[in-house]
């Protein structure tokens, strides 16, 4: 278990505020919009910041009391990770194994099979289109196994292919270990999320099991055909999807009680839980 208690972290005008904060082994997923924090816990949570106040622990050893033991023990993946630039694939991750104590090669070897880096092994990063880079930039958080993974928007610039395949990869890493992932597009980790962690505005706003985001939601979700005209009576904020059909103009809704005749209530999505969650207040009148 990671535990943070009374962490107040201020970043320019930005405060995080932490009171009370457990993290268990499996996937969190780290919601919230931008600039409501997540790379700051992040970057408390992998040490590369040191909390102004309060303390982070790790399996009951405090980061400041214990830091190239906790330190050998993480992975992160910031979001903006610069790699060599003039190594090739292969050179840099090996040269990144040995930092890590990893002399090895077949950690190497497996990481860029599991991750389908071999075309780009001899390839310098600088000819590496983004999308390969953030691979390399997962990969690498993974050389020494750690038992803590801390991950700042891993998806950004992978194809779907790849988002798939990451997810299924970080879904099995995350058994017995504490993965922690600050993602933006929520439905596509629907399956893998064991828990949810919301900041919002510095502060905690949801914390608990990925079921429970679902619950007790104070408005519903509605889906079904309606005309132009009636669209026009939603506003924005409570149409999640929509799309032009033949009959008419298919709508997923939020509100609290049937919007119109004809249409059937559906199970919210993660997504539809965040915006529920987020903008309640909006959907009362709806
Ligand atoms: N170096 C900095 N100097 C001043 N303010 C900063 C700095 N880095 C971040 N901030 C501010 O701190 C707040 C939290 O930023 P943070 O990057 O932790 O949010 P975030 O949730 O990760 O956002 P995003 O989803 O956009 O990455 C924001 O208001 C941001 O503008």
């Amino acid at each position: 278990m990671i535990s943070i208690d009374y962490v107040r972290q201020p970043v320019g005008s930005f405060m995080l505020e932490v009171e009370q904060l457990r993290l268990y082994p499996g996937l969190t997923l780290l919601v919230g919009a931008n600039g409501a924090g997540k790379s700051t816990l992040l970057k408390l949570l992998a040490t590369v910041e040191k909390p102004r106040k309060g303390r982070v622990t790790y399996q009951q050893r405090e980061a400041g009391d214990y830091l190239p033991l906790v330190r050998s023990q993480i992975g992160y993946v910031p979001s903006d990770l610069e790699l060599y630039e003039e190594m090739t694939t292969y050179k840099l991750l090996v040269y990144l194994a040995e930092l890590k104590g990893v002399f090895q090669i077949e950690p190497v070897e497996r990481l860029i099979r599991d991750f389908r880096l071999e075309a780009y092994r001899n390839t310098r990063i600088k000819r590496l289109s983004i999308g390969v880079r953030r691979r390399i930039a997962i990969v690498q958080s993974l050389l020494a196994q750690p038992k803590f993974l801390f991950l700042d928007e891993p998806l950004n610039a992978l194809d779907s292919g790849e988002r798939k395949m990451a997810i299924t990869y970080l879904t099995r890493y995350a058994l017995g270990r504490i993965v922690v992932a600050a993602v933006h597009e929520l439905n596509e980790w629907e399956a893998a999320a064991n828990h949810i962690l919301w900041l919002d505005n510095g502060r905690i706003r949801f914390e608990g099991e990925a079921a429970e985001w679902k619950w007790n939601l104070p408005s519903k979700v509605w889906e079904g055909v309606i005309t132009r005209e009636q669209l026009c009576r939603f506003p924005e904020r409570s149409v999640m999807f929509m799309r032009e059909l033949k009959e008419g103009i298919f709508v997923r809704l939020v509100g609290d009680r049937l919007p119109l005749p004809g249409l059937e209530e559906v199970q919210p999505s993660m997504e539809d839980a965040y915006f529920i969650r987020k903008f309640s207040a909006n959907f009362s009148s709806v």
